[in-house]
């Protein structure tokens, strides 16, 4: 399996807070990884510095083998939010081919195909001509990754991607991302320990420092980790939020 990711000893300060000690995780092609914390535990942090937006790291940060923000056409990167002006009427499909220019995709034949099969694999193809301000939060989070998919990313970054969705579309938007090409890493970005009842390899738990689990069974070593509270509470608060209240297989 090709290292998509490799982080060694990185560590990262803000001119007065120290945001990230010593980071150590690696990220193969096809992995579905977690990255977890609360807030201001540094997710956003990390993932700037994955994507090349900030700098002056210590340690040792590759993507692909080579300095971050040096193969943006890559990494597809789905934000929290997108905000559009409300006057402008960008359709669907306008937002996804945004992705293209993105990634200087120019042959028109190609285009069209990539444009047909990013629509498909979001299943949103019926609503390419729709207006994305009068979408739902769920369909305007499929148009993002669908954005992202049509530069055919080997890492796909999703950032709080069901923070704006009730949880019947959360398991769609899951069971969507589970059809994604075999060979692209993804890291999700949340607070939301749910999550981890989809398909999940890797989890990273990230406060300040990182504890990294390959498997997503939850230990009480990282909910302590992450949240510092007595874990069983965290427990039965999860599992008190699955919907038919039965014991959550993500926790042990
Ligand atoms: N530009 C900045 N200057 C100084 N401190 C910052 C800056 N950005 C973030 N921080 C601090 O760094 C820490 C990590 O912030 P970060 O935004 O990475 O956390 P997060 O896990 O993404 O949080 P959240 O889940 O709330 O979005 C926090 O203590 C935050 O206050």
């Amino acid at each position: 399996m090709k290292k998509i990711v490799d982080v060694q000893n990185v560590s990262f300060a803000y001119k007065n807070h120290q945001a990230l000690i010593d980071i150590n995780f690696e990220l193969y092609e096809g992995q579905r990884c977690a990255l977890l914390g609360p807030n201001g535990g540094g997710k956003t942090t990390l993932v700037k510095l994955l994507l090349g937006i900030l700098s002056g790291y210590q340690g040792n940060l590759a993507l692909f083998g080579d300095h971050p923000g040096r193969h943006p056409a890559l990494i597809g990167y789905v934000p929290q939010q997108y905000k559009l002006n409300p006057i402008l009427p960008v359709t669907v499909k306008d937002v996804v081919l945004m992705g293209a220019n993105a990634a200087q995709l120019k042959d028109k034949k190609l285009l069209s195909a990539l444009l047909t099969q990013a629509l498909q694999q979001m299943h949103i193809e019926h609503i390419e001509n729709t207006l994305f301000k009068d979408l739902s939060g769920g369909q305007r989070q499929r148009v993002l990754v669908a954005r992202a998919l049509i530069a055919q990313p080997k890492l796909l970054i999703l950032d709080e991607p069901t923070s704006n969705v009730d949880p019947s579309m959360t398991a769609q938007f899951f069971a969507l991302l589970s059809a994604l090409p075999k060979d692209v890493a993804v890291l999700v970005v949340s607070h939301d320990m749910s999550i981890l009842e989809y398909q999940i390899d890797v989890i990273l738990g990230l406060n300040q420092t990182m504890k990294v689990q390959q498997s997503k069974a939850l230990t009480s070593d990282m909910l302590q980790h992450l949240y510092g509270v007595n874990s069983h509470f965290i427990k039965d608060l999860v599992q008190s939020t699955t919907s038919n209240n039965e014991p959550s297989p993500a926790l042990v």
